[in-house]
């Protein structure tokens, strides 16, 4: 199986990859979908950062989690930051796992996991190649303004929770420059499908493939009944 890693900053343009990825049939396992599944109404990640940051962070009408005020204290305090991190970080790293599994299990060859923080969770050591999308600062802080209807400042407290694009970019495999139109992106990821993710797999990514596994299982097994005939035979 190929797991494909596909991060960025924030608002630099992974869900509008992703996107394109997910029409050409490739699975996209998304990290914040996963993160807002495992702080779900009733979660035992819900209730762990009720403990940590008190019922202020709960709606008071549904009693599911206030988003916008969670990231209103989150963004602009790195230590409350490092300990929302701390205690969702098992939970998400779970179910990006057992979303990859049930892929394997399906029989798909190539997944592409759309994970923010990939390089500050260290899970780029998981996947081969790693994709950034990139687009300059200016570009990144207007479009971050204009999508999430928050301040300048906000804005950048929200980029500087993250660690540096420039340095995702010069540790990437693969860079999608976004800062252009979406029609200059959209050609640069049919690009890098042909390039980069449809490809036939390595032996490696093959070995861990569903059907690797099943080979190598049955091949041995078969190699085994062989070997044991062929004993046998010749004592006889
Ligand atoms: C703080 C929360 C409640 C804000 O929710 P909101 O709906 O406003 O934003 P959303 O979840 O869509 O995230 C938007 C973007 O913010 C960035 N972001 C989210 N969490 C973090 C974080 N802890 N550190 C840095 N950037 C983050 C990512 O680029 C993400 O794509 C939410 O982001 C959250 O629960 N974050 C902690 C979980 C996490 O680490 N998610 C990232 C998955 S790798
Ligand atoms: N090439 C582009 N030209 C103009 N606008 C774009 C382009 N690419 C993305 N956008 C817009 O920029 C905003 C951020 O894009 P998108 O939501 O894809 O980023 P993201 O990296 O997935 O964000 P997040 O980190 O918050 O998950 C969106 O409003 C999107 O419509």
């Amino acid at each position: 199986m190929r797991i494909v890693g596909l991060t960025g900053g924030i608002a630099s343009g992974k869900s509008t990859v992703s996107n394109h990825f997910r029409s050409s049939g490739i699975p996209i396992v998304d990290a914040d979908v996963v993160a807002r599944d495992v702080v779900r109404k009733g979660s035992a990640g819900l209730k762990k950062i009720v403990s940590a940051f008190g019922e202020e962070i709960l709606l008071q009408r549904s009693g599911e989690l206030d988003r916008a005020r969670l990231g209103e204290i989150i963004f602009s305090d790195p230590e409350r930051r490092r300990v929302l991190n701390r205690l969702l970080a098992p939970y998400i790293t779970r179910g990006i796992i057992w979303e990859v599994l049930k892929l394997w299990l399906r029989g798909y060859e190539v997944v592409v996991l759309d994970i923010p923080l990939l390089f500050e969770t260290k899970m780029n050591i998981w996947t081969n190649p790693v994709i950034v999308v990139w687009i300059d600062g200016e570009t990144q802080l207007r479009r971050l303004m204009e999508r999430d209807g928050i301040s300048e400042e906000q804005a950048r407290d929200r980029i500087d929770s993250q660690m540096s694009l420039e340095w995702k970019r010069t540790n990437a495999d693969v860079v999608i420059d976004n800062s252009g139109s979406l029609e200059d992106t959209r050609l640069r990821v049919e690009e890098v499908l042909l390039q980069d993710i449809t490809m036939p797999l390595t032996w490696k990514e093959y070995g861990i493939s569903r059907n690797g596994c099943f080979v190598s299982v049955f091949g041995s097994g078969f190699i085994a009944f062989l070997a044991y005939s062929i004993i046998s035979m010749a004592r006889k």
